[in-house]
């Protein structure tokens, strides 16, 4: 297994910069950029489509030229530029319609693992909205087959390891809540790499209370809950995931610094929030990133994670999203791998495989502390 070496960014745009250059913040030192690209890393909330690197876009857009979805990066670049988080969802689902095959499904996850690993990602778990793939005619047996396949190709290949998070996707209602569990918990269909449950899309306007039968059977099945909550709406979205649907971490949890209580609550039983600064920011979900609630969570003591959660989509990577908590935080190397190992502690890989993960990041650091 040949580790792939760490590049500055998730790719080239036409102009010669990279598609996070105008992210990539001058304020943070080089050389801590330099720090992060070695870094030893676990990453908790991204999502399977939402990673298609634009060249796989591209590609994909290129063999169906029936997609409003552009070709050309450049035009793609703009594409993904959201005047708020329901025009997010409509772009969202227009590359999800490029997804159409089996090997497409193969491809798209493969390349993803190729990109974390690039970025020294150690493991990863992926979210994935199945039911959004198997309503649009893949077969559900295919589909499962073409994500293991990639999964565990890339273990070999790259060293990162995948596993699953099964996601709803709410505003398609009860009828894709019933699929998708089914989907998570039938023994003949249900893939290897999954070990968690979610549940995605937009909240407004869906109510997380009424998605409890379905995370009680899935956590039945010895599945983790990690639903998305106070990404767009209030405090109360975030207890109703914890309360109803047993959330061991929440997805953002963005509105949970207006409630102290929750802070308190969230601090005190360790249940991490998988916060996604530069995704709160393009979806409109948070104005500027100089009013981010992450120094909130940190001085409350909750236990901070961070995502990239749709990186190409925006104009970012899980670098850049280190980088950009490094400005917020104002951290140093040390704050930067305590960031890191926060992942591997929330995540549900095994106790053996997060010692070897937090192992790296404590020997990795202390090599380039050493004078
Ligand atoms: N930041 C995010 N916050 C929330 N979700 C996010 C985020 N990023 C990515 N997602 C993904 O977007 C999907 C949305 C899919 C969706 O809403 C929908 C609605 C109606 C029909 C269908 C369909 O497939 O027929 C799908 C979710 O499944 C989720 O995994
Ligand atoms: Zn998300």
């Amino acid at each position: 297994m040949t580790r792939v070496p760490p590049h500055s960014g998730p790719g080239r745009r036409s102009r010669g910069g990279t598609l996070t250059d105008h992210l990539v913040d001058a304020r943070v030192p080089r050389d801590l950029h330099a720090f992060i690209a070695s870094l030893p890393k676990a990453e908790l909330h991204v999502h399977h489509v939402g990673s298609a690197s634009p060249r796989i876009v591209s590609e994909l857009a290129a063999r169906h030229p029936d997609s409003k979805v552009p070709s050309d990066p450049e035009a793609l670049a703009d594409y993904f530029t959201f005047t708020d988080f329901a025009h997010f969802i409509d772009v969202y689902l227009s590359v999800v319609d490029l997804i159409r095959t089996p090997e497409d499904v193969r491809l798209l996850t493969y390349e993803v693992a190729r990109d974390m690993a690039r970025q020294q990602v150690r493991y990863a778990e992926l979210t994935i909205t199945p039911f959004s793939s198997t309503r649009r005619g893949i077969d559900e047996r295919a589909f499962m087959d073409a994500i293991e396949d990639a999964r565990k190709a890339a273990e070999a290949e790259f060293g990162t390891v995948l596993r699953w998070c099964f996601d709803i996707p709410g505003e398609a209602g009860l009828e894709s809540a019933e699929e998708t569990t089914r989907l998570a918990t039938d023994d003949r269909l249900r893939p290897e790499g999954l070990v968690s449950f979610g549940l995605g899309g937009p909240e407004v306007g869906v109510p997380r209370p009424q998605f409890r039968p379905y995370f009680d059977r899935a956590i039945a099945a010895g599945l983790r809950s990690v639903p998305h909550a106070g990404e767009t709406t209030g405090p109360q979205t975030v207890w109703d995931a914890l309360v109803d649907l047993r959330a061991e971490r929440i997805g953002h949890g963005t509105s949970s610094a207006q409630d102290p209580e929750l802070l308190a609550h969230l601090a005190e039983h360790r249940i991490a929030l998988e916060v996604c600064p530069t995704s709160n920011i393009a979806t409109r979900a948070v104005p500027t990133l100089d009013e981010h609630p992450i120094n909130e969570f940190v001085r409350a003591g909750v236990l901070v994670t961070i995502n990239s959660d749709d990186p190409p989509m925006f104009g970012t990577d899980l670098n850049n999203e280190y980088a950009v908590a490094a400005r917020l935080l104002d951290l140093d190397e040390r704050g930067l791998a305590d960031l890191a190992k926060n992942a591997v502690e929330a995540s549900f890989l095994d106790e053996d495989g997060k010692a070897r993960i937090r192992n790296e990041i404590d020997t990795y650091t202390a090599a380039w502390l050493a004078p």
